[in-house]
């Protein structure tokens, strides 16, 4: 999808820029997995394997639809013994069939009544079920997955997903084929009894008009495809537009996006247009062709019955032929699907997202979660973190890999010109070989060769295995205050999402209190730590549920509530009754726009501290805020540290507020490179004083 995303930007170039880049799209193009249209088969061992629906409830339908089919396709042969009967002047058997014949109607439309009712709640739960499901999944997925994917993709997934898999649960019945047939059958069998000429004739043109149909439904299903893909990337053109609305007012480029966008809707409306004009033919030949074949009908009684038959069997059946008639158009285009290998009507487009659920299901987590085990003892956790020779590179994500085939493809192209040329140096080479020494000329073109490969593949092998923390080593005590501190990219941050365990190293080990954290419950080393982030993510809720929501069963009092609001900060501005007269039930807004920065940042303070965590991480907490807003928040961060109940690792920029630290780790290029106080650092002269006096400077 990313791939998708890259190449609508690709598309968003403009022409000159295009050109150049035109070539890149395109191998990204051809190694983009085509949309995955699941089978029938497959998409029926899916559910089987994966989401657990009650097939109790489907198969009761199935079975009741199939008994609605077999009472209809005795109906036919009701009316026959009724026509019969009546020619016959038989009342004791025209009286049988009436009542049969009545009985029928009832018992189908009885059957249909409760299938509807059975059927309508049971698939609405089932949608809601698959939803559960889904997320039950992606929950347990690593966070390696979120970083890689869209958040509006995975949403797409989900909710289209669970749609189209309620549809099609609800519209294609495994039974629905075979019902119809059932129907079919019956009804063919009846026209045959009338006159096998008709019925041949009838199922001879329904086969023509129907691969005329599915000529045109295969184009229109290409180009429903083409505006499908179209409307995406209007999507995302829209979605990154308002994402960067600030940069694009900054920057006045307003006329430049709208024109980009209107392009983009333009090209979807031709395919739109393309699309209906199909539509439109398709519906013309199923339409007539009904038609048609009830004239064909005709003129078949006509010509083969004679006259005065004719007229016999045009009062007495003819009517029933003609209701019965369009089976045989159906029953030649069902036939006709079984050999196509793509169905190409708008049913298998609404497969995509099933197909697309059914790749998310294929993600498996490399780290065993066990949030759903709650009922941890955090008292065990003492606080004290030991780093063991440990190193870490990211997983290789599927962009990156996208990104190394494009530039190995571009070097396989490179290689070819420089073999070419290699071919014509070394017919230089050869022309000159007989003036001076040949072998050495040569000898030197294939060092020279075999030196670009090197680097190459130096490159290429850097690039995928990007070691970001390398043979790291540290401890840090119960109760500590702590500090990382070194260049942009140093790992830092790498270094608190490994205390996290959102990755698993490499090589070493990680010891909470003495015990490997791949030993501990995922659940218990994650709720005994508090993590407050550089850009907190509020939910669209009040400041009590923000704050509070981390408690385990929502367990907490007013008065724990009313000290955490207090520690935090939260309270000197909460409490204002001018500016916040709901007080803690004051709705933050989506992402909490309705609070200042620094406002936040003491909520996602105090939403951390309220679950008492051993451990409390401050990953650049304040280097967002204004110097105003920092000041505070600091504060109330050194009076935390002064209580020295938990320990507290820093991530900061700003040196001045981690002067007072226990220990100060300095980082560079994922490697541990001075550590202790700050006094002891500055006396050192190395990094750690380099980085201090060039704030201090600035
Ligand atoms: N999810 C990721 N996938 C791949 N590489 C990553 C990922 N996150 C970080 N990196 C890479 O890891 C290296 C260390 O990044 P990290 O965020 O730990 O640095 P940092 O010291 O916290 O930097 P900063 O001070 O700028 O926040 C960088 O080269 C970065 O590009």
């Amino acid at each position: 999808m990313i791939k998708r995303i890259k190449s609508f930007f690709c598309k968003r170039q403009d022409k000159n820029t295009q050109k150049s880049t035109e070539k890149d799209c395109n191998i990204n193009k051809q190694e983009e997995e085509k949309d995955y249209i699941p089978t029938q088969f497959e998409l029926w061992s899916f559910y089987r394997k994966f989401l657990k629906f009650d097939y109790k409830q489907i198969i009761f339908q199935n079975i009741s639809t199939l008994s609605c089919s077999i009472i209809y396709a005795k109906q036919p042969f009701l009316l026959v013994r009724i026509k019969n009967a009546l020619m016959q002047n038989d009342f004791v058997d025209l009286q049988s069939a009436f009542i049969g014949y009545l009985f029928c109607i009832l018992l189908r439309q009885v059957l249909n009544f409760v299938e509807s009712q059975i059927s309508q709640n049971s698939f609405k739960k089932m949608k809601e079920e698959t939803v559960k499901q889904i997320l039950d999944h992606l929950f347990s997925l690593d966070m390696q997955y979120f970083e890689e994917n869209k958040v509006t993709q995975i949403s797409a997934v989900i909710k289209q997903g669970a749609v189209q898999i309620y549809y099609e649960l609800r519209y294609s019945k495994l039974f629905n084929k075979i019902d119809s047939y059932v129907d079919y059958l019956g009804q063919i069998y009846f026209i045959y009894t009338v006159n096998p000429i008709i019925l041949v004739s009838m199922l001879i043109f329904s086969f023509i008009s129907n691969i005329l149909v599915m000529y045109f439904k295969g184009k229109q299903s290409q180009t429903q495809k083409k505006e499908a893909e179209e409307s995406e990337f209007k999507d995302f053109a829209l979605d990154d537009i308002l994402n960067n609305m600030l940069v694009i007012k900054t920057f006045g480029t307003e006329k430049r996006e709208i024109e980009n966008l209107s392009k983009t809707i333009q090209q979807n409306k031709i395919n739109l247009q393309k699309s209906q004009t199909y539509e439109k033919i398709v519906s013309i030949i199923e339409g007539s062709s009904y038609d048609i074949i009830k004239v064909v009908i005709i003129l078949q009684i006509f010509f083969y019955s004679g006259l005065q038959e004719g007229k016999a069997l045009f009062a007495s059946t003819l009517s029933e032929i003609i209701g019965y008639s369009y089976c045989t158009f159906t029953i030649t285009s069902d036939f006709l699907k079984l050999f196509k290998s793509q169905p190409a009507d708008y049913y298998e487009n609404r497969k995509k997202y099933i197909g697309k659920v059914m790749k998310l299901f294929e993600v498996v987590p490399k780290i065993k979660q066990d949030y759903e085990n709650s009922q941890s003892d955090f008292s065990l956790f003492q606080g004290d973190i030991t780093f063991d020779n440990i190193s870490f590179s990211y997983p290789v994500s599927k962009d990156h890999l996208a990104q190394m085939n494009q530039l190995k493809h571009r070097e396989e192209q490179e290689k070819k010109k420089q073999l070419n040329n290699k071919e014509n140096q070394v017919q230089q080479a050869e022309e000159i070989a007989q003036e001076t020494d040949s072998n050495s000329t040569e000898d030197k073109l294939k060092e020279q060769e075999q030196e670009k490969e090197d680097l190459l593949n130096k490159q290429q092998n850097k690039q995928i295995d990007q070691v970001v923390i390398k043979n790291l080593s540290f401890q840090i005590k119960k109760g500590e205050f702590v500090a990382f501190v070194g260049t942009s990219g140093s790992g830092k941050s790498t270094i608190i999402k490994l205390i996290q365990r959102f990755y698993d190293v490499n090589s070493g080990a990680i010891l909470l209190d003495g015990q490997n954290i791949k030993d501990i419950s995922l659940n218990k080393l994650r709720r005994s730590i508090g993590l407050v982030s550089q850009e907190p993510s509020l939910f669209d809720n009040d400041i009590e549920y923000n704050i509070t929501y981390g408690c385990e069963n929502n367990k907490y009092t007013q008065e724990e509530l009313r000290y955490i609001c207090d520690i935090s900060g939260v309270s000197e501005f909460v409490f204002d009754q001018k500016r916040f007269p709901e007080g803690l039930k004051t709705l933050v807004g989506s992402k909490g726009t309705k609070l200042s920065g620094g406002q936040k940042q003491r909520i996602a303070i105090a939403r951390a501290l309220i679950k008492k965590p051993k451990i409390l991480i401050l990953d650049e907490a304040t280097s967002s805020l204004d110097a105003e807003s920092e000041n505070t928040v600091q504060q109330y961060i050194d009076q935390l540290v002064g209580q020295r109940g938990i320990t507290i690792i820093v991530v900061a920029h700003r040196l001045s507020t981690i002067v007072k630290s226990d220990n100060i780790f300095v980082m560079k290029k994922g490697k541990l490179r001075e550590q202790g106080t700050h006094q002891q650092l500055l006396a050192l002269n190395g990094i750690y004083s380099k980085l201090v006096h060039n704030q201090i400077s600035f």
